[in-house]
């Protein structure tokens, strides 16, 4: 692969802003749109960053799959809620021996992908990034950035460091992205749920924001008794948090800027949970490996609760 062409796989909140960084630099960059379609096409996307704003006057916005190009790298940046059309929407767009780089939250999306692409590498990026899209085309990045990259392998056995991550890693590191490569991709997303069962499920059945989970005692010790959890979880198939992580994610969130997390918004906007790819995937991946995890199974239900009665 010489210059990678790329496309985004929804232009939202974090593909809008990994997108247009990528166009920045001076990458091809392709846009799959829903409905910020007719507004991005004629005037592009606006960043505001915390890095700096910028504007795209003009990117290359699609409103159906099948009139892209194809390309080298595609990029997942659907909520995983959509993942149902994945089949439909990545054939015609990604090349013979590219790569599918998965930049959603949750566990086990490389393993779903795997089962409707054929060919291709599929690599995972856990994004440390607080980014919401406020208007058509219009992304607010608010804080962080950083991507941890790593390459997918039959069942999650750990896959080194490949040629290819660290081509991907360039493309991003020369747009301003900080990037991380690691060879384990389970571990990598078990601990990236460290944050996101507690902080996304708690947020929406407590109606808080992460500032407010954390200056209480009560919902900070609720906090950490789920991402303790998640390292059972994380154990029960082969992979260890040590408990210095743990501390790590509670310092981490107390220094973050009080946050709304992405659950929570679409919570709020009566959008589709993800639920499943985040906490049910999780719970039904340490189950199959004989670890029952009572306080997220307790969180799970009541989310799944939530989210039908907010659906009707
Ligand atoms: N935002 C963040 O800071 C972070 C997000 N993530 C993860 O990234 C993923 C994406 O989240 P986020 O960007 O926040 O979500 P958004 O809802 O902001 O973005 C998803 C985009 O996909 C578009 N879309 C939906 N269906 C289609 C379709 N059929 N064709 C084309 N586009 C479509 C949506 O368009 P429309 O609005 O028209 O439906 C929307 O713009 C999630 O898994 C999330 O958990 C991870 C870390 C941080
Ligand atoms: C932890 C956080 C908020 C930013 O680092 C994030 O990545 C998420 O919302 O999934």
């Amino acid at each position: 692969m010489g210059d990678r062409k790329y496309a985004i796989i929804g232009t939202g909140a974090l593909g809008g802003f990994y997108g247009a960084k990528l166009q920045q630099a001076g990458l091809d960059v392709h846009f799959l749109l829903k409905s910020d379609y007719e507004h991005v096409n004629q005037h592009g996307l606006i960043i505001e960053s915390k890095d700096g704003d910028f504007t795209l006057p003009q990117v290359n916005a699609y409103n159906d799959a099948d009139k892209m190009p194809q390309c080298d790298v595609v990029i997942v940046a659907l909520k995983t809620t959509q993942n149902y059309l994945l089949p439909k929407l990545l054939a015609p767009v990604i090349k013979n021996n590219g790569v599918v780089l998965v930049l959603q939250n949750g566990l086990d999306i490389e393993l779903e992908i795997a089962q409707i692409v054929n060919n291709v590498t599929i690599i995972g990026g856990l994004c440390f990034l607080c980014s919401n899209k406020v208007g058509q085309g219009h992304i607010r990045h608010v804080d962080y950035g950083q991507i941890v990259l790593c390459e997918y392998s039959h069942n999650y056995e750990a896959a080194g460091i490949t040629n290819r991550m660290q081509q991907i890693a360039n493309d991003f590191q020369n747009a301003g992205i900080t990037i991380e490569l690691t060879e384990d991709l389970l571990l990598a997303r078990w601990q990236k749920l460290v944050w996101n069962i507690p902080y996304n499920g708690l947020s929406v059945v407590l109606n808080a924001r992460t500032d407010e989970l954390m200056a209480d005692s009560y919902t900070r010790q609720l906090v950490e008794q789920l991402m303790y959890e998640v390292a059972a979880g994380a154990k029960s198939t082969g992979r260890i948090i040590a408990d210095s992580f743990i501390q790590k994610m509670l310092d981490y969130t107390v220094k973050m800027k009080p946050y709304r997390t992405s659950m929570k918004i679409d919570y709020d906007e009566q959008r589709p949970l993800e639920v499943e790819a985040i906490i049910g995937n999780s719970l039904r991946k340490a189950q199959a490996a004989g670890a029952f995890l009572p306080q997220i199974n307790c969180l799970y239900n009541q989310l799944k609760f939530l989210d039908s009665r907010n659906q009707r």
